[in-house]
C-alpha cells in the first residue's frame, strides 16, 4: 500500500504540493488529473523518491521513503515526464543496461527483455539510436524500462503523451492488463483516459486535492449527467420540451443544433421525452441519455484554483 500524509513541496516561496494525503491499494489504477502546473509531476517525483518532500510522510509497503528509498525503488517502476533515456544507446542497449541495474541476469533477463519488447511493440526499432526514434517510440522505450523488472508499483507520468490514437489504445490496454494486483498511478491530461483505464480519479490543482473517488462519481458531478440529448431531423418547435415534468433546463448547442434537456435531481427523463416525441410524431435522428461530461466537471472544479 502507498500511504501519503500531509505531503508538501515548496520551491522557494512557492508551494507546488500543498498538504496532500491519500492511500493507494493493490488493484487501484489511479488517474492523476490536474491543469498544467498543478503539482502532478512533483508529487510523482516524491512518490518515487527522486525528490525529497518539504514536509509530510510517504510510506510504501510499510516502509518510510525518507529511510528506505533504495529498498522501495526496487519494487517501483517509474516513467518520468518526457521519458528521458540515453539517446546515443539503442533501445536494446538501454534496456539491457536497465535490466542489469535492476538485477536481472542470464536466461531470466533474456526472457524478460524479449517479453517486454513484444509488450510495448518496439522490436522493429531495437537497433536504432534512441535519439533518432519518434516521440511515440521513445515513450514506449520509457514504458519498457518502467515495467522491465515487473514492479508491484507503477508510476507513469503521462504515459500516452505523444502517441498516435492506435498506440494510445495499445498502451491503455497494456496498463490494464498489467495491473490486476499492482498499484498504478498515471498522470494524464486526457480525461477519457481516466474512464478508459482507471478505477479511481484524483484531481489536484494548485497543489491541493480537489477530488478523490471513482471516474463514475466524477461523471455524476457533471451537470450533463443523465441529461437527454436529442437532434431533430428537421426544424421543429421545441418549446414544449422545456415544460416537460422533471426538466430543469434546456439548451440548444449552437453548431450542431442538438437539444440538451437537463433533469431536476438527476431523474430519468427518457420516458417522458420519448413519449412526447412519439405522441407528436416528431422525427429525431438521435436520442440518448448522457453519462456526464468529464471536461465540464474538470473545468468547473479547477476554474477557481490558481495555476
Ligand atoms: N525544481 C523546481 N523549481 C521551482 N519550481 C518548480 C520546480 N519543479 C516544479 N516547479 C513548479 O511547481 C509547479 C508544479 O509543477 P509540476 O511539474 O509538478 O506540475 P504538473 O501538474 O506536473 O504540470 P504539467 O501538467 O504541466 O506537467 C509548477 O508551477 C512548476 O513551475
Amino acid at each position: 500500500m502507498i500511504s501519503v500524509k500531509n505531503l508538501c513541496k515548496q520551491f522557494g516561496d512557492f508551494m507546488a504540493v500543498d498538504n496532500l494525503s491519500f492511500e493507494v491499494r493493490p488493484g487501484d489504477i489511479v488517474g492523476f488529473l490536474g491543469p498544467n502546473g498543478a503539482g502532478k509531476s512533483t508529487t510523482m517525483k516524491m512518490l518515487t523518491g527522486f525528490l525529497a518532500p518539504t514536509r509530510g510522510e510517504i510510506r510504501i509497503f510499510d516502509q518510510d521513503m525518507s529511510q528506505s528509498a533504495k529498498h522501495i525503488q526496487r519494487q517501483l517502476g517509474y516513467l518520468p515526464e518526457g521519458a528521458p533515456a540515453y539517446g546515443d544507446m539503442t533501445p536494446l542497449q538501454f534496456l539491457d543496461f536497465i535490466a542489469n541495474v535492476r538485477g536481472l541476469r542470464g536466461q531470466q533477463k533474456r526472457q524478460r527483455l524479449n517479453d517486454v519488447v513484444d509488450m510495448v511493440e518496439i522490436r522493429s526499432m531495437l537497433d536504432r539510436p534512441i535519439e533518432n526514434l519518434s516521440k511515440g517510440f521513445k515513450r514506449r522505450v520509457g514504458l519498457a524500462q518502467a515495467i522491465l523488472h515487473d514492479p508491484q508499483i507503477l508510476i507513469l507520468d503521462e504515459p500516452t503523451d505523444g502517441l498516435d490514437p492506435n498506440q494510445k489504445h495499445q498502451v491503455r490496454e497494456l496498463i490494464q492488463n498489467l495491473s490486476k494486483d499492482k498499484l498504478v498511478i498515471i498522470s494524464t491530461h486526457i480525461l477519457e483516459e481516466v474512464t478508459a483505464v482507471c478505477n479511481r480519479a484524483m484531481i489536484i490543482a494548485g497543489g491541493r486535492m480537489l477530488f478523490d473517488a471513482t471516474p463514475d462519481d466524477l461523471q455524476r458531478r457533471s451537470r450533463y449527467y443523465r441529461a437527454v440529448s436529442l437532434h431533430f431531423t428537421q426544424m421543429t418547435d421545441i418549446s414544449g420540451l422545456a415544460e416537460l415534468p422533471g426538466v430543469d433546463d434546456m439548451e440548444v448547442e449552437k453548431n450542431s443544433g442538438r437539444v440538451v434537456l437537463f433533469p431536476e435531481h438527476q431523474q430519468d427523463l427518457m420516458p417522458v421525452v420519448s413519449a412526447y416525441i412519439k405522441d407528436r410524431g416528431l422525427q429525431v435522428d438521435s436520442l440518448y441519455q448522457e453519462q456526464g461530461r468529464l471536461d465540464d466537471v474538470f473545468r468547473q472544479m479547477t476554474a477557481e484554483v490558481r495555476e
